[in-house]
């Protein structure tokens, strides 16, 4: 049976203006797909043709494709360049020709009557001299070398301001914000349009045409373009066009911070010694093989992939073309954990499910190899392990449900797991594995909790009705220094400093390592805290009740302990989305739950998003990365518009990456759409009035154009209360919204719900409600804060509002009444 590879990017092709076409598409792969003796194909070579692997075939009496036949080794395989009406395919079809760029061993489609400007007759010439086309390129490059030398100093220049500005500034002090004079919002009248900045493209050192050309293998046209572009919008706009995308798509990179070797490995390109001079077949297919090419072409290989395209090559799933540095992160073998990063709407979670979906093949094909061979594969303790068990978690529930279903959507057959140690894919928390785990154990958690939490106890599956650390305050508080006397500081030091190092006497509370708490604690003051740990632990054993974090942490450690006596762990593969707002406790399970080897550990995350958990480093509990982690820089959710507005936000932050290093924000988005809108009220009142007025007027523009439905509108507060008020605000003007809290989001209305609930998920236009200096960040002044923890919980305010801000696809605007909050400092003032 042939394989078929179709273009994702066709060029103008006919299935683009006649809509009709799309119906015969289907019939027509099947049929290819069946073998050329298919009736009424027609699969014929052109007389004339500057290729003679060139062919037409019929797909209606009126459209031909032109394609390649090639010769993979025996077997055939198709490639697929366009439809077009049928004197037009087979002029075409004369003029294209399918190779390999002598740079770096890409497979492209050329047409000769582009590359030289010339008629038909001279294209033969042309195609055998592909490679002196591009030595004319590089005369042409060497021409515009002078021009670049000058951009290159444009450019340093620029790397100097970015370095400059990225600098890390100190957090500010407990209390400096609030007392300092916060940034005002300066008259910024209701409906104003703030316009985003547009920064010039900052590019590695030393960066010129001729390094793109000989290095990756970029088209000189396009690399002397680039590298003139004077503002990012022109760079975007320029990578857009590129043909084929892939060098676009290089280029973005390479202006968000990737290397030049990063690219090459991202992209698969080869050295230009690698690449044969007048490739086979053979080397033409796995030129289109590789990930560059795969950016610009799709492999039909299975039935299932055969069945996408033809159920109308609408199925978002299928249309969803992996970039070639997320392809990379899907199939990249690795050696220990591997940790991914990137900005929101960078695609984080749509690799984590790739990944899992490949790691799930992969098992499967490997089983399916040594079931034939007899040797079913075994575990630790010898007993046979059968599928693959992968766990895929995240932090919150409706985000697993949300991972579930992109899974199943990705890959239909995949099988899910119920429960822990079924093989399978498991979808799941954390903290419910943990209580699977620990049920698991039943009494023999003994040893175990006493080793973790200095006490003999069985009982240790009920939680806390009520705040013990409050309690604890009440009965022990007076003991401590007074800015030791916190509820929020006695739970840090316990849960980030206590649990996951085992520490049960005082004698180990005096000598262990307190990396990042931010307060020097001297021996006197150790003691005072270690008798409120105490009275915590002394408590929760009389009421037979543990923690979130004791039972992730008793569950880690009764993993350990079955792993030293022989026993397998449960999991062969475990990936993790959203994992900055994971706790210690949570990694400790983590490792405990995979075997150190390959492929055990994946985590992808975002610093930028903490709006949970506490600063944390991995290899701090065990998780070693070591140079296994890589950044997603392009963004696929929203416009470049409402990007730079989120910047905005975070600009004033300094944040870390999970391995203890400075995170930046560079990303790009190719998207453009309307600048974000601000909407500046006296009082609450008159902020609702201008909100109903804005969801009113987007719900006509939708209903007029007949966008996606009123759902993918939402409206995003800081907490439940003011959800509460705004939808019954916006009803007694007569706009019905869904407030929307665990539960799914449901169709037909407008949908309200708070920044925390809106995480992981995406709508087309978003109102963020109520970003006033009375609501966010919420006044941390209730809780008594260490001088540390109080600067994390004003950057978690910070990632807060940056996480609703980039939900939004097309159209973003923030309201608020009275003064603005200071974490819109740039932007309001823009305003
Ligand atoms: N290669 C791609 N082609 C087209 N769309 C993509 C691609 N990768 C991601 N997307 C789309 O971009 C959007 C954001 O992707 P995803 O949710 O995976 O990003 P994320 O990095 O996990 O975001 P966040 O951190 O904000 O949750 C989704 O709509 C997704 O379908």
């Amino acid at each position: 049976m042939p394989t078929i590879v179709w273009p994702s990017n066709k060029p103008k092709d006919a299935t683009r203006k006649d809509p009709s076409l799309r119906s015969k598409i289907g019939p027509f792969l099947t049929k290819l797909s069946a073998g050329t003796t298919s009736a009424g194909l027609h699969v014929e070579p052109i007389r004339e043709s500057v290729d003679r692997r060139v062919r037409t075939a019929r797909v209606t009496d009126f459209y031909r494709a032109v394609l390649f036949e090639l010769d993979g080794d025996g077997q055939l395989v198709y490639v697929i360049h366009g439809i077009w009406p049928h004197d037009e395919a087979i002029e075409i079809a004369r003029s294209v020709t399918v190779g390999i760029n002598p740079y770096n061993g890409i497979a492209q489609v050329f047409d000769v009557r582009d590359a030289t400007g010339q008629d038909a007759h001279a294209v033969d010439k042309a195609r055998r001299d592909a490679r002196r086309r591009l030595d004319a390129a590089r005369r042409e490059a060497e021409e515009i070398a002078r021009e670049a030398a000058r951009l290159e100093a444009g450019n340093a220049e620029a790397r100097r301001r970015v370095e400059a500005g990225s600098a890390i500034s100190l957090p500010p002090r407990p209390g400096a914000e609030s007392r300092a004079p916060a940034p005002r919002a300066e008259a910024a009248r209701p409906g104003v349009v703030v316009t985003t900045r547009d920064d010039r493209p900052v590019w590695p050192d030393g960066l010129t045409v001729e390094s793109l050309r000989d290095e990756l293998g970029i088209d000189v046209r396009l690399a002397a373009a680039a590298l003139a572009a004077t503002c990012e919008s022109e760079l975007l706009d320029l990578a857009a066009t590129a043909s084929p995308s892939w060098q676009g798509e290089a280029l973005l990179a390479l202006a968000t911070g990737t290397s030049i070797e990063g690219v090459r490995e991202d992209f698969e390109l080869l050295h230009p010694q690698e690449v044969k001079a007048e490739p086979t077949d053979a080397e033409v297919i796995s030129g289109l093989r590789r990930r560059a090419s795969r950016a610009d072409f799709t492999w039909l290989e299975t039935d299932e992939d055969l069945r996408r395209a033809i159920e109308g090559l609408t199925f978002a799933q299928w249309q969803l073309f992996l970039h070639p540095q997320q392809r990379h992160l899907v199939e990249r073998h690795s050696n220990g954990p591997m940790r991914i990063s990137g900005g929101a709407g960078t695609g984080k979670t749509v690799v984590t499910v790739h990944r899992t979906a490949a790691l799930a093949r992969r098992m499967t094909e490997m089983e399916q190899g040594s079931a034939r061979s007899h040797t079913a594969r075994r575990g630790r303790g010898g007993q046979r392990t059968g599928t693959a068990r992968i766990l895929l978690t995240t932090y919150t529930r409706n985000l697993a449900d949300d991972l579930s279903r992109q899974l199943a959507q990705l890959a239909p057959g995949i099988a899910f797991a119920e429960k822990v140690d079924e093989p399978g894919v498991l979808v799941s928390g954390l903290d419910r594995v943990a209580r699977a785990i620990l049920q698991r154990a039943g009494e023999s958690i003994a040893p175990v909790a006493e080793r973790v939490l200095g006490r003999r106890r069985t009982r240790i599956l009920a939680y806390a009705k009520n705040d013990l650390w409050g309690d604890v305050l009440a009965l022990t508080g007076e003991g401590l220094p007074a800015n030791l006397q916190s509820a929020d500081f006695l739970a840090s030091e316990y849960e980030l400093v206590v649990l996951p190092q085992h520490v049960t006497t005082l004698q180990q509370y005096l000598r262990v390592r307190r990396p990042g708490r931010g307060v020097a604690l001297d021996r006197r003051k150790r003691a005072e805290v270690w008798a409120a740990m105490e009275r915590y632990r002394d408590r929760s054993a009389e009421l037979d009740v543990t923690s979130f974090a004791e039972q992730l942490a008793l569950a880690a450690a009764w993993l350990d302990a079955e792993a030293k006596q022989d026993r397998a762990r449960p999991f062969d593969h475990v990936l993790v989305d959203e994992a900055q707002d994971l706790t210690p406790a949570h990694l400790l399970l983590l490792r405990a739950l995979v075997e150190p080897g390959p492929d055990d550990l994946f985590l992808a995350e975002d610093s930028h998003q903490r709006i949970y958990g506490k600063k944390i480093t991995l290899s701090h509990y065990g998780i070693n990365i070591r140079g296994r982690s890589r950044r997603l820089t392009r963004n696929y959710r929203t416009t470049r518009q409402n990007l730079r507005a989120a910047f905005e936000i975070l600009d004033a932050g300094s944040y870390e990456d999970m391995e203890g290093r400075a995170e930046e924000h560079r990303y790009i988005s190719p998207r453009s759409g309307p600048e974000p809108v601000l909407l500046h009220a006296g009082s609450r009142a008159e902020e609702l009035d201008l909100a109903a007025q804005l969801l009113r007027g987007w719900l006509s523009e939708d209903s007029e154009q007949r966008e996606a439905g009123a759902e993918t509108i939402a409206v995003l507060v800081r907490d439940r209360y003011r959800r509460d008020a705004v939808v019954t605000g916006l009803a007694e003007r007569g706009i019905d919204v869904r407030p929307v809290d665990r539960e799914a989001m449901g169709r037909g209305r407008p949908v309200v719900m708070t920044m925390h609930r809106a995480k992981g998920l995406e709508f087309r236009k978003v109102l963020l409600f109520d970003v006033s200096e009375a609501s966010i960040p919420r006044a941390l002044r209730d809780q008594q804060y260490s001088d540390a923890d109080y600067a994390d919980a004003l950057l978690r305010e910070r990632s807060l509002l940056y996480v609703a801000a980039t939900r939004a696809r097309d159209q973003l605007a923030i309201s608020w009444s009275g003064q603005a909050s200071p974490l819109l400092e740039g932007l309001a003032r823009k305003g």
